[in-house]
């Protein structure tokens, strides 16, 4: 059985509420209702619509409230926006904001209390009241003298003559404990008996029940132009340490509260009574309050330690003699009787009684932080997640906070100075709830409203055999419906888009509030999830929303990485020129002119030779002749350290280092490998470019902070020959990698994700290619690299074959002079010196104050240690990026085919909420 179920034809009605995303969308709010706080409600008019206040587009303009989408966006918003109360010729609720009315209660002293007789609360007019200097004013205040009748007649007749027009309504009664809510709300228990009218104590809700039944009764004979039949239901439950009971059946403990699209929020199982009398309502309130948790502490002996809730729903259907012409209205009431704050040192709680205090205060504390938020929104217009889903009090009662509801609030202190420090806190939370703005709309579906509807079903129903038929979508169509059949989708988009900061598709706080809790795709999911269907297609949802999260982010990383490839990428072709020669290059330029040369400078800082080069190098270096074993297994397994006996390398390739602001020169020879093995021995692979690897992504995650460039020496020309303009590919990369970083940055959105999706794929693809272009080229002519490792500048560059084939073979750059020197020679000064590196001016270093020998130890290993480990990872990165181009296609197969899937659902399930609406 649903109880608590708001009645909610204001919102439902609406074409917004008719989409699936936004069944959970509070109605938008609207500027402050420009009627007295305390005004009453319209005279006895149960068919005429209270006071609303009209919304002109000026009053709009000065609101300071979020902006509102706009009144035309759909039909039903805008006959909503446009309806005048007078007129009462919609079909649709009328609107009415209103602003939270709150009283002040002061109980009067109790005997242990009156020390000295004198109270610290003063009343000071009829809306205010000082304590210690301080002026608090709210709508009313009730002093010490007053009755129950007066607050019957400050918040319960506004509230039952509110319920019979139409508006949910609701009364909480909060402040510390010992200070008069029970009191106020129910009344002591005596005074529910049989014969409870002549009982002056009764409290607030025998009373409005008196009045309702009495007014029901005077509508019903009054308006003899309709028929009329009302029907009332009552639940009654508390919420006990997080816990909710059926009072009514006590047995029915821990209950669940749900929310369904039509109904709104309600707890599942909850017992409803039909009532129809005040006698029924008695029995009601006897067998719950007797079943309420209660305990007596140090301040009262009969202390309540829940939040109770009664409800009750009253419908009321009428039919127009004159027409013909039927409605429905359906109002809410919640007589909400907080449990009270209380601090430990006045009250002296232990055991039980402490840890339901600390429920109790846990939960009063939420609510009062939800409602500062509420009154921040309403007075300053600023967006706000709004925690409802906090605490079971404010989930269940958020309709009354903030939403279609009119609420009043007694605020009950004690005038006693022992509790000054509460009554403090009391004044300060009624002051805040005295800024919320609800809107409150009356709940009512006339005849006209289902013929609207049934118009909207039938539309709605030739748009889904047309999209059954052929899959597409007419947005002519959408335009008369009012209804877009695309919007679920669009917040896919979005999602997918924007995964880590979901947009906020309305000025829910709800929604907004999944976000801040959950993550975005929670809040996506809790958006439509009020319906199996929908949980089971939005828990799909959350996994290819989370699986593209998780994606996107490694995206960024290695696009960030490609960036930066590309970036060196560029450089380098610029710095080839028109030769292709890397600007470094040892053979033309001298180590002094590449310390002076700022372009030389800048590049050998912070930049990293090319990981990919490597490995291809490698690669190719297995089709080479392998003189050390212990090497070539080194070089298969990519992964140990090179040592330093396995490095007497020399090939045809030259390579050249800076350490430390010093030019090195290396001779190597073919038929030696590098002590790294890598990039020095010359491989032998055709120009033709094939289809590039799609898995090469570095990734710099964990590569000691090394700036990482590429340096290779490719010429355009070379590139070209591979495949097209090299710059051409770099532009299209560039602008490719720009364009997706833009899509995939969080706060970012797109519109299309799955361009997104694929677009990183694409700029992915290209941006391998370039490298594996360059790769290809370098690898066959000559490359040069340059790292820091450890303070120290390193650059390696190889020289390809066709440039030493150029050569007399037999020649080669002494490591030791940098001269052209026969191989023996070289060969032979190199295992003098142990090395396979040495540094190019160690001749003339040898004289200076460099001491030589430093360099010699420090280079190789430099160069092993940072080598080897970007092996490594590039061969880790290869299987990476290889199952992330996997898992870009196989998640762009799926999101196309939910997209199909997810348009055809809403379809249906719009339909079918509107027909259980009609
Ligand atoms: N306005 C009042 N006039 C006379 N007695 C009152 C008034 N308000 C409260 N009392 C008395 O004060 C005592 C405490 O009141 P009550 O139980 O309503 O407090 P409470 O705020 O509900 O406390 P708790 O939060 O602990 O349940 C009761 O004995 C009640 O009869």
């Amino acid at each position: 059985m649903k109880a608590l179920a708001q009645p909610r034809s204001g919102r439902f009605s609406t074409s917004e509420s008719l989409t699936p995303s936004s069944h959970k969308q509070r109605p938008p709010r609207v500027p402050k209702e420009n009627i007295e706080p305390n005004a009453m409600p319209p005279e006895s008019s149960l068919f005429r619509s209270p006071p609303v206040s009209v919304k002109s587009p000026s009053m709009k303009s000065r609101s300071p409230l979020p902006p509102r989408p706009p009144p035309s966006s759909t039909p039903l918003k805008r006959k909503l926006s446009l309806e005048t109360p007078a007129e009462n010729v919609s079909p649709l609720p009328s609107l009415c904001d209103s602003g939270v009315q709150v009283i002040l209660r002061m109980r009067p002293l109790k005997k242990d209390e009156d020390d000295d007789g004198s109270q610290i609360v003063q009343k000071i007019s009829a809306n205010s009241i000082s304590i210690f200097d301080h002026t608090f004013t709210f709508d009313s205040v009730a002093d010490t003298g007053s009755t129950q009748h007066d607050i019957f007649q400050l918040v319960g007749v506004p509230l039952v003559e509110n319920c019979l027009a139409g508006f949910n309504s609701s009364i909480f009664a909060y402040g510390q404990t010992g200070s008069g809510k029970t009191y106020t709300m129910w009344g002591p228990s005596s005074s529910l008996t049989a014969d409870s009218s002549l009982n002056q104590e009764r409290g607030l809700t025998p009373r409005v029940f008196e009045m309702l039944f009495s007014r029901i009764h005077e509508e019903q004979t009054n308006l003899s132009d309709k028929k009329i039949s009302f029907e009332c239901h009552c639940s009654f439950l508390e919420i006990y340490n997080e816990q909710i009971t059926d009072l009514l059946a006590p047995m029915q403990k821990n209950l669940q509260i749900r929310e369904d699209v039509r109904t709104g929020v309600y707890v599942d199982c909850l017992t409803e009574e039909y009532v129809c009398q005040m006698k029924d309502v008695i029995q009601l309130l006897i067998k719950g309050l007797s079943n309420r948790k209660t305990g007596a502490t140090s301040v009262n002996l009969e202390s309540s330690r829940s939040h109770c809730v009664f409800t009750c729903v009253v419908k009321c259907r009428s039919k127009s003699m004159s027409d013909g012409s039927n409605s429905l209205r359906t109002s809410r009431i919640n007589l909400v009787d907080l449990a009270g704050s209380e601090r430990q040192k006045s009250t002296r709680a232990a055991g039980e009684r402490l840890k339901e205090a600390g429920n109790i205060n846990r939960s009063l504390s939420q609510l009062g932080n939800l409602i500062y938020i509420l009154a921040e929104v309403s007075q300053s217009g600023k967006h706000r997640h709004v925690p409802y889903r906090d605490s079971k009090l404010t989930f269940l009662l958020q309709e009354s906070l903030g939403g279609n509801a009119k609420l009043a609030m007694v605020c009950t202190v004690s005038p006693s100075d022992r509790c000054k420090c509460e009554t403090f806190s009391t004044l300060r939370f009624a002051q805040r709830a005295k800024a919320i703005k609800n809107q409150a709309v009356v709940n009512e579906t006339t005849e006209d409203n289902v013929k609207f509807l049934r118009e909207q079903i039938r539309q709605l129903k030739d748009e889904l055999v047309r999209i059954k038929s052929d899959g597409t979508y007419s947005e002519s169509n959408n335009k008369t419906t009012g209804w877009n059949v695309q919007r679920s989708l669009n917040l896919l988009r979005l999602s997918l888009c924007c995964p880590r900061t979901l947009p906020v598709v309305d000025d829910d706080g709800d929604e907004e509030m999944e976000i801040v809790k959950e993550g975005s795709e929670t809040t996506y999911i809790e958006a439509h999830s009020n319906s199996n269907v929908e949980k089971a297609s939005a828990n799909e949802e959350l996994i290819s929303l989370r699986d593209l999260k998780d994606l996107n982010a490694d995206i960024s990383d290695t696009e960030a990485m490609l960036v930066q490839l590309h970036d060196s990428v560029s450089e380098n072709v610029q710095d080839s020129g028109q030769n292709g020669v890397v600007a470094c290059e040892i053979e033309q330029t001298t180590s002094d002119e590449c310390r002076t040369s700022s372009k030389c400078k800048d590049i050998a800082y912070d930049e990293f030779s090319i990981i990919l080069n490597m490995k291809d190098n490698i690669c190719h270096g297995e089709s080479e002749p392998v003189k050390n074993p212990t090497m070539r297994k080194s070089l298969n397994d990519s992964c140990t350290e090179i040592t330093e006996e396995s490095s007497a390398v020399v090939g045809s390739d030259t390579v050249g280092a800076i350490v430390q602001d010093q030019s090195y020169n290396f001779s190597t020879s073919r038929s030696h490998f590098s002590p790294c093995g890598v990039g020095i021995v010359a491989c032998e692979s055709s120009f033709a470019l094939t289809s590039p690897k799609l898995s090469l992504s570095p990734r710099l995650e964990n590569c000691r902070s090394l700036g990482v460039s590429s340096l290779m020496s490719s010429s355009r020309k070379n590139m070209s020959q591979l495949e097209g303009d090299p710059e051409v590919l770099s532009v299209s990369f560039a602008h490719n990698l720009k364009h997706s970083n833009n899509n995939a940055h969080p706060t970012q959105s797109s519109k299309n994700p799955f361009a997104t999706t694929e677009h990183l794929a694409t700029s992915l693809r290209q941006g391998l290619e370039i490298i594996n272009c360059h790769q290809l080229s370098s690898s066959l002519r000559n490359s040069s690299f340059r790292f820091r490792l450890n303070k120290i500048d390193v650059g390696i560059q190889t020289h390809p074959q066709e440039y030493n084939s150029s050569e007399d073979s037999s020649v080669f750059i002494c490591s030791y002079c940098n001269n052209k020197a026969p191989p023996s020679e070289c060969h032979t000064r190199m295992q003098d010196a142990g090395l396979q590196i040495v540094p190019v001016d160690d001749c003339q270093s040898a004289s200076k104050s460099q001491p030589v020998d430093r360099c010699k130890k420090l280079l190789p290993k430099a160069v092993e240690k940072v080598l080897a480990g970007a092996i490594r990872r590039e061969m880790a990165l290869e299987d990476h990026c290889a199952k992330q181009a996997a898992e870009i296609t196989h998640l762009s197969r799926l999101v196309q085919q939910y997209k199909h899937e997810r348009e055809c659902m809403s379809i249906i399930e719009q339909t079918a909420r509107i027909r259980s609406v009609v």
